[in-house]
C-alpha cells in the first residue's frame, strides 16, 4: 500500500518526457516547458547547459558540445545527467523546492527499480515528497474525465518515445499499458525513406520540419510539397530534394498501424461494461503527437470510438498532475510509488 504523507509545500507536477519536460505549479499553471536536453562539454565531460539553454547552445556551437537526452522512451538512460536536469528544472519552476510535494508522470508499467530511481531522484533534487502517477491517468485528470465515477474512462498519451494507454474506473486503473512507439518512430521512417529514395543524408531538424509540415494520418485531400537540402551520399555535395505530402503519408503508415494495434489490444482487454462506456463517451488523445493532422479522426475510424483531442494536448499530463494535487486525498489507488526524506512507503 502507498502511504500518503501530509504536505505543507506547494505541489509541483512534473511531466518529464523523452523530448520535453513540462512543470505545473499549483495555483500558477504550467510554468516551465523545455526540451529534456543537456549539453555537455566534449573535453571536460561536464554539463554546460540544460533545457532550452542547451538547445540554443547546441544550435550555435554544435562542434564544441555533445547533446544528451537523459531519458529514452520515457526511461532513465543516465541517472546523473537526469538528476542534474531535474534539479535545474525544479529550481527554475519553484523558489522553495525544499517544501514541495512533487507528483511526477511516468510511463505505464515501469519496473520497481525504475520507480525507485525516479523517486530517489526527486528527493535528491530537493523535494520534500515524491509521488509517481502513470501518464494516461494524469492525462485523464487533466481533461476532466470522470475517473472517480462508476464508469469507464480511457486516455491515450502519444509522446516522442512512448504511447501510454490507460483505462480507469472508480478511482483506480483497470488497464495501463505502455508501448515503446511514438513521434520519434515517424521521424525514423521519414529519415530512412529519404536516405533510400534520394540517396541523401539530412539533419534531424529537417526530418522534424517535414513531419510537422506534411505529416498526416489521413490520405491528403490536396497535394503539398516541401523542398529541402540533403548531403548526397555518393559525392558529399549538397543536393536539393522535393518531398510530397502523399509520400510522407505513405511512409508514416507502418507506425500509425502499430499505434492503432496497441490501442486496439487494450480495448479488447477492457471489461465489456467499461468498454461500452468508452464506445459511448469516447477516449481522449494527448501528448504532442496528438497534434498530427488527422490523427484523432484516423484513430476514431479504426477503433470505432469517438476521440477527443484537448486544445493543448502536450500540456494535458502536466495539467492533470496539478489536478492530482488538488484531488490528493482520492489519489491513493492511482499512486504507484512514493517517498519522502525519511524513506519510502
Ligand atoms: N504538430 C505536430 N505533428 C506531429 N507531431 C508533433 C507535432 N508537434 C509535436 N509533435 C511530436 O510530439 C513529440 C513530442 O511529444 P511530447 O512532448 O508529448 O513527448 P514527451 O512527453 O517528451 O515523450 P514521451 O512521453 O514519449 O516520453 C515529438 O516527436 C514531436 O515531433
Amino acid at each position: 500500500m502507498i502511504r500518503i504523507f501530509s504536505s505543507l509545500g506547494r505541489d509541483l507536477g512534473i511531466d518529464i518526457g523523452t523530448v520535453n519536460t513540462h512543470i505545473h505549479v499549483q495555483g500558477r499553471g504550467v510554468v516551465l516547458s523545455e526540451p529534456s536536453l543537456v549539453a555537455t562539454d566534449t573535453k571536460q565531460e561536464g554539463i554546460v547547459a540544460v533545457g532550452a539553454d542547451a538547445e540554443r547552445l547546441l544550435l550555435r556551437t554544435p562542434d564544441m558540445l555533445d547533446e544528451m537526452r537523459p531519458l529514452r522512451d520515457g526511461f532513465i538512460v543516465d541517472y546523473r545527467v537526469m538528476l542534474t536536469m531535474l534539479r535545474h528544472f525544479m529550481n527554475k519552476a519553484s523558489r522553495s523546492v525544499g517544501r514541495t510535494r512533487v507528483i511526477m508522470a511516468v510511463p505505464c508499467g515501469i519496473t520497481d527499480v525504475e520507480k525507485r530511481a525516479m523517486t530517489d531522484a526527486i528527493i535528491q533534487a530537493g523535494a520534500r515528497e515524491a509521488y509517481l502517477l502513470e501518464a494516461p491517468i494524469a492525462a485523464a485528470l487533466g481533461c476532466h474525465l470522470p475517473v472517480f465515477e462508476a464508469c469507464g474512462s480511457m486516455a491515450v498519451d502519444i509522446g516522442g518515445g512512448t504511447t501510454d494507454i490507460g483505462v480507469m474506473s472508480l478511482g483506480g486503473k483497470v488497464i495501463a499499458h505502455s508501448a515503446r512507439i511514438g513521434g520519434h518512430d515517424f521521424n525514423e521512417s521519414i529519415l530512412q525513406y529519404i536516405k533510400n529514395t534520394f540517396s541523401v543524408m539530412v539533419a534531424v531538424e529537417t526530418v522534424e520540419a517535414i513531419k510537422l509540415e506534411l505529416g498526416t494520418a489521413l490520405p491528403p485531400q490536396e497535394e503539398m510539397e516541401l523542398s529541402f537540402l540533403g548531403r548526397d551520399i555518393a559525392n558529399g555535395l549538397m543536393k536539393r530534394i522535393i518531398i510530397r505530402k502523399s509520400e510522407v503519408y505513405q511512409v508514416m503508415q507502418e507506425t500509425l498501424q502499430r499505434i492503432v494495434d496497441e490501442i486496439k489490444s487494450v480495448v479488447e482487454q477492457t471489461p465489456p461494461e467499461l468498454a461500452a462506456d468508452i464506445m459511448e463517451r469516447g477516449m481522449i488523445l494527448t501528448g504532442a503527437t496528438a497534434l498530427m493532422e488527422g490523427l484523432g479522426q484516423r484513430l476514431s475510424e479504426e477503433l470505432g470510438i469517438p476521440v477527443q483531442v484537448p486544445p493543448e494536448p502536450g500540456f494535458a499530463v502536466a495539467v492533470g498532475l496539478g489536478q492530482a494535487g488538488k484531488e490528493f486525498a482520492r489519489m491513493e489507488r492511482f499512486i504507484i510509488a512514493s517517498k519522502n526524506r525519511k524513506g519510502r512507503a
